[in-house]
């Protein structure tokens, strides 16, 4: 008989070490998990004998799909373009991930709006997500109990009437805006204030102080983050099995997947738990100043029974990132086109009189204001390819199958610049919203009509907040100042940091 000795020696020089089978063990199941998600998508296409999946560029690979291939600076002009070949849906796979880009208004409706009731779950929820704590956050959690939950109390705070209660808030913030823009500060007014006024609405928290400052800080970097995340293919590598648990167990030297990962996952704490807790401290040592905001503390305490705040958290945040980038927009629009500024200024020294700061009342009497805010909305909408959603069933649309667990990404921009529906659409061009008489088209006076808020179930739920600051940002910047390009070479810095907060 061999001696183990003997064998054992021999053993030693044939066999993989155990840091060699485990990556090969590894690679193989990832690629049986590929080849099982294939071989039964390609049965179930049987069903598509009869109804064929909408067009799409062809796969550049069998295994992966368009993974890795999908563009992801400003996708929403790619899509376009594809758009002119394919139409108005455009369908492929990124790894096992069905994809859906629609392009129009009109399967928009049908698919995101008439059909929400199938179209609003989201494309996460799975181990990795649940690592970096995604699964939690309202924006991203799948459609679900607890989502309704959430979305429930997030509406009754938020909705059009409730969104009265921050009005001394946005008034408070928006004229330290007006304030540090006179004075010339050197600061990232706009960015600040809209961060100001969603801490300070939500939790009563004044961010210029030393002890807070980071949550703005991490908000902006979590943005940053996640938001690669939401374009089409972007989340496609969250599924791969395992994904989790090289992001726990890798040392960050090693992967700088797994080192993304944990930061998302440090970030994403600061975030649920920092804010909530302070003002917590601050609301029973009674130190937050009594404000309206106090109203939503005291009621959240209440709420504490679950994760709500924590949960709807990282949408505040990520929010106050958007109504940073309108309020970017909109200074672009009034340095490129002087002759807006001047009828809007036109108007208020007719409706208030001169020197005069508007005030929410005004509002309804500000129709060329109203339409400048449109405007910004629509020219360069603050996400222009939205959130995705999931459909949870098949469906049929104009004889094509788009299968249950599609991500469906509407392109917001394709949408917002149909040359169909709007004539010159790159040009910033106010009037499209008002009547031939200077009145504001009552088409449009339904704030649904605005597409940067997204659709369905899923719509933007702080829309009504958006809309009153957003407002009252344009409507006193345009009271108190001219805003005007000093050089030639301003537009281009203008354009730079214009860009860095619509972060592609
Ligand atoms: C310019 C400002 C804003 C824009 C353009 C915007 C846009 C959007 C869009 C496109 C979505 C995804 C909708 C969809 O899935 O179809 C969304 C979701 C959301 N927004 Fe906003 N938003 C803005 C400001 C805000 C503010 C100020 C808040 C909070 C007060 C907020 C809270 C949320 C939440 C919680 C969701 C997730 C809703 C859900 O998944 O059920 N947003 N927003």
């Amino acid at each position: 008989m061999t001696s183990f000795g003997g064998f054992g020696s021999q053993q030693l020089s044939v066999h993989p070490s155990l840091s060699t089978l485990i990556p090969i063990s590894f690679a193989a199941f990832v690629l049986c998990y590929i080849a099982f998600n294939l071989v039964s998508r390609r049965y179930l296409r049987r069903r598509t004998k009869r109804f064929p999946y909408p067009p799409g560029p062809p796969s550049p690979s069998f295994f992966l799909g368009h993974y890795g291939k999908t563009p992801t600076r400003k996708p929403w002009f790619d899509y376009m373009e594809m758009g002119k070949m394919y139409g108005e849906l455009i369908y492929f796979r990124s790894l096992w991930d069905n994809i859906l880009v629609i392009n129009s208004a009109q399967a928009t409706n049908i698919i995101m709006e008439r059909q929400a009731r199938i179209t609003s779950d989201r494309p996460f929820g799975n181990a990795l997500d649940r690592f970096t704590h995604w699964d939690d956050q309202i924006g991203l959690v799948v459609y679900s109990e607890a989502w309704r939950y959430t979305r429930r109390t997030f509406h009754q705070n938020f909705r059009s009437e409730a969104a009265v209660k921050f009005h001394p808030v946005q008034i408070e913030k928006t004229h330290n805006f007006l304030r540090s823009l006179l004075e010339l500060s050197e600061s990232p007014c706009s960015d600040i204030q809209s961060h100001g006024i969603m801490f300070k609405s939500v939790y009563g928290l004044e961010i210029q102080s030393a002890t807070n400052e980071d949550f703005p800080k991490a908000a902006k970097e979590l943005t940053s983050l996640v938001d690669r995340s939401l374009l089409p293919g972007g989340s496609a590598y969250r599924s791969v099995p395992f994904a989790h648990l090289l992001a726990r167990f890798v040392p960050d030297a090693l992967s700088e997947f797994a080192r993304a990962q944990k930061r998302m996952r440090e970030t994403m704490n600061i975030l649920r738990e920092g804010p909530f807790e302070e003002a917590v401290k601050a609301w029973v040592g009674r130190s937050v100043a009594c404000s309206p905001a106090s109203d939503t503390v005291s009621y959240s305490v209440q709420m504490l029974s679950a994760f709500l705040l924590p949960s709807c958290f990282l949408s505040h945040s990520s929010c106050s990132t958007r109504l940073a980038s309108a309020t970017a927009t909109f200074f672009l629009a009034l340095m490129l086109y002087p002759e807006v500024q001047s009828k809007a200024q036109d108007e208020l020294n007719r409706v208030l009189g001169p020197g005069r700061v508007p005030n929410f009342k005004d509002r309804e009497y500000l129709s060329y204001i109203e339409a400048i805010y449109r405007e910004v909305m629509r020219w360069h909408p603050a996400l222009p390819m939205g959130f995705p959603h999931k459909s949870t069933k098949d469906m049929i649309y104009k004889g094509y199958l788009i299968p249950k667990g599609t991500i469906l990404h509407v392109n917001i921009w394709a949408i917002t610049h149909d040359l169909d529906q709007y004539t010159s659409p790159d040009k910033f061009i106010p009037e499209r919203y008002l009547n031939k008489d200077g009145s504001f088209n009552k088409m449009y006076v339904n704030i649904n009509t605005i597409d940067a808020y997204g659709y369905g179930r899923r719509v933007c739920v702080g829309r009504h907040m958006a809309d009153d600051t957003l407002w009252l940002i344009m409507a006193s910047v345009l009271a108190t100042m001219n805003v005007s390009k000093v050089g030639e070479n301003e537009v281009l810095d203008i354009e730079r940091y214009y860009a860095d907060f619509s972060l592609w």
